[in-house]
């Protein structure tokens, strides 16, 4: 291929950026970001239409990021480019790690872009490197598609252009212009896995193996389509089971295994559940294919817990130290919800036989369980516990299921189970108890 990549680029211009004319280079001012602009400069003379400007980051982690913004300012200006200076306060004892926070930082400066397109200089050689190392990390299909060339940031398109050059490719055209740009001194430090990945094994990699770029390339092709796929599947089958917030357990069982494991993960990820270890979701999945109706399994993750409840699979907070609390329901309608924040939960009346509407407007408790209480029922006294164990409420609910009792302490209702036969009105509010999420 020619030196001038510039035919190539407008040749094969993504469809889905026609009819976008704002286009904001990330502009780190090394040798990439200053091919990429320069082409993009180019470009203008043949798209009258396109507006180009840059972005820069200002990390302030390297001595010479004045000089960096210097550099770029002046190539700015040359060209005629309005440049946008992002000045970020990198965490050097970030959990993540210092690159990684930097990253998150440039991203999020990027996102401010008022232009239509964030475009990114990262080349083949990058992309190679991308995919070697999420295979190094064990990461799965969609790690190992690579970084797609279009893709949206918070209502941006975000575009990588050069996925198809080599950095070879772009040294040329470099010198072909004669353009300038800046060396980031951290990139030869091999303490970074990228860096020793591009320095040790990519050169040995190269000698032996010439086109390799090509074929770890095409294998993210492969794995970006195999990804896709696994994402149609998957929307459809969430379609399926979703009721609400929770996840209809019949309609995940009905599926094949494999499936199971996809729809499950993609669900918790839905409800905020991120980052859990594939072979838990899979010993949950066997507890629920093996487990009777009435048994309960449950995962927990850091402070929430995934159960089946009532047919379907809900995610509810694990909450510690409930404290009592004074409600007065106002009972007004026929159906009523009660929300009560620092329990995690409503509490829902209908008036269907329940309790009395004299004993409920002189207001009532809630109150977490001690052990040991009992409620009247028309069979006698009867253990809270058990009755909350036959009403199917899972073990981990059953700690934090709320009781209702009148101000002498007297247990009026297991709310969602059974109210107690002593203060029972046919005419009366039954109350149920909705966990929340
Ligand atoms: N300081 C910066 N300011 C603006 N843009 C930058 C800056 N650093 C990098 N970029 C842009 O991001 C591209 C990729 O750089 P680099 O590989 O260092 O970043 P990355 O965001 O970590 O990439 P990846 O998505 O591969 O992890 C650069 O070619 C450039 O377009």
């Amino acid at each position: 291929m020619q030196p001038d990549l510039l035919p190539d680029l407008l040749a094969s211009w993504p469809d889905n950026l026609s009819g976008l004319s704002a286009f904001e280079v990330g502009l780190s001012g090394g040798l990439d970001s200053m091919v990429l602009l320069s082409l993009l400069v180019r470009a203008r003379q043949y798209r009258p239409q396109l507006q180009i400007s840059a972005v820069h980051v200002h990390h302030g982690l390297s001595d010479h990021a004045e000089a960096w913004v210097q550099h770029c300012q002046s190539v700015c200006t040359n060209w005629d480019v309005p440049l946008r200076v992002a000045r970020v306060s990198v965490n050097r004892a970030a959990p993540q790690g210092v690159e990684a926070h930097a990253r998150l930082l440039r991203y999020q400066a990027y996102a401010q872009a008022s232009a239509q397109v964030m475009v990114l200089a990262q080349h083949q050689d990058d992309q190679a490197e991308t995919v070697l190392l999420q295979l190094l990390r064990g990461g799965g299909v969609k790690a190992l598609a690579g970084m797609p060339a279009c893709r949206s940031l918070a209502g941006l398109v975000l575009w990588r252009p050069l996925l198809a050059y080599s950095r070879q490719q772009l040294e040329q055209y470099a010198a072909l212009f004669q353009l300038r740009w800046v060396e980031d001194d951290s990139n030869i430090d091999t303490r970074y896995r990228r860096n020793m990945l591009r320095h040790c094994v990519m050169p040995l990699l190269a000698e032996h193996l010439p086109a390799y770029r090509q074929h770890i390339v095409r294998t993210a092709w492969h794995m970006s389509q195999a990804s896709a796929l696994i994402d149609e599947v998957v929307a459809a089958d969430l379609a399926q089971g979703r009721r609400g917030h929770g996840f209809d357990v019949a309609s995940l069982l009905a599926l094949s295994e494999v499936r199971q494991g996809f729809v499950l993960l993609a669900w918790l990820h839905e409800q905020g559940v991120g980052a859990v270890a594939p072979d838990r979701v899979q010993e949950f999945l066997r507890q629920l294919r093996c487990a009777a109706e009435q048994s309960q399994p449950s995962l927990v993750v850091r402070e929430v817990v995934v159960l089946r409840y009532r047919g379907n699979l809900h995610v509810f907070r694990l909450r510690e130290g409930l404290q009592s609390q004074f409600m007065q329901p106002a009972l007004m309608e026929q159906v009523h919800e009660q929300r009560v924040p620092s329990w995690g939960g409503c509490l829902r009346w209908e008036r269907r036989g329940g309790i009395s509407p004299d004993v409920l407007e002189r207001g009532f408790y809630l109150s977490p369980r001690r052990g040991g209480e009992l409620l009247l029922q028309p069979a006698g006294r009867r253990q809270v516990k058990k009755l909350l164990q036959e009403a199917g409420i899972p073990p981990l609910l059953r700690k934090q299921w709320p009781l209702l009792s009148d101000a002498d302490g007297k247990l009026l209702a297991l709310p969602g189970v059974a109210v107690s036969s002593e203060c029972y009105d046919p005419d009366g509010y039954w109350p149920e108890w909705l966990p929340e999420q």
